[in-house]
């Protein structure tokens, strides 16, 4: 997909590809620390990624021997995610942008047969979002639905000066239904798929994120 303003990982050789690949394997889906490990070093990775289009200002820095300058971030984003299977990715983004503050949402997946799928979005704990660079994290970008909700409601607490949404699979409907509602948006991904189930899964995809990192829902 040629769009300047949506970056995917696995498009190039590189470390991202073992971790997509394991999150993805059947074979390691037993072992959910190293499932959740995996979001969170791709969390560190997408980090890695959208800092290199960050705003840095120079700095002078001392050590033992001498001054120095050296670059460091204008300004820190605020990190967001959407409860429960964006905490790992999240935690990864935490990991490299260590100072930044963040917002939590709390919402899910209504999914139930024969009826259109719905978005419960139940929690928002949200620090001032006015004018900050916010990057909104969340492992499955499927429909789209839970990210655009969720950064709509976010919005109540201030319009950000630039948004970047980060996800580890999308599908391509998903991709385009955010394009369309959030066409400022930056989307950083690790993989685009193929497309979705008639269930609203991504396929090949992984499966359900949160069941594999922290159990079946009852
Ligand atoms: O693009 P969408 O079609 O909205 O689907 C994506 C959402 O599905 C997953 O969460 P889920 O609803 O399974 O909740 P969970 O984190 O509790 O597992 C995922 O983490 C996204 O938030
Ligand atoms: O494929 C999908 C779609 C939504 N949520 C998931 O965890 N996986
Ligand atoms: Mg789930």
């Amino acid at each position: 997909m040629e769009n300047k303003n949506v970056h995917i990982l696995t498009q190039t050789p590189s470390l991202a590809n073992h971790f997509v690949a394991e999150l993805r394997d059947v074979h390691v889906h037993g072992d959910s620390l190293r499932f959740r490990r995996n979001l969170e070093r791709l969390g560190e990775l997408l980090a890695y990624e959208i800092s290199k289009t960050l705003p840095y200002r120079e700095v002078t820095v001392t050590t033992p021997l001498a001054e120095t300058k050296t670059l460091l971030l204008a300004e820190q984003p605020v990190l967001a995610t959407i409860l429960r299977a964006g905490l790992p990715l999240y935690n990864g983004m935490l990991n490299y942008f260590d100072k930044a503050y963040s917002t939590f949402v709390g919402a899910y997946r209504v999914e139930e047969e024969h009826t259109a799928l719905q978005i419960n979005m139940e929690y928002l704990a949200s620090t001032d979002l006015h004018d900050k660079i916010l990057i909104l994290a969340d492992p499955m970008l499927a429909t789209g639905r839970s990210l655009v909700k969720s950064y709509k409601g976010m919005l109540r607490h201030g319009k950000p000066l630039q948004v970047h949404f980060a996800a580890a699979i999308a599908a391509p409907e998903g991709l385009a239904y955010v394009q369309e509602q959030v066409p400022e948006a930056h989307i950083w991904l690790g993989a685009l798929d193929d497309h979705l189930n008639e269930k609203a899964y991504i396929v090949p995809g992984l499966g359900d994120a949160g069941d594999l990192a922290f159990g079946p829902k009852v």
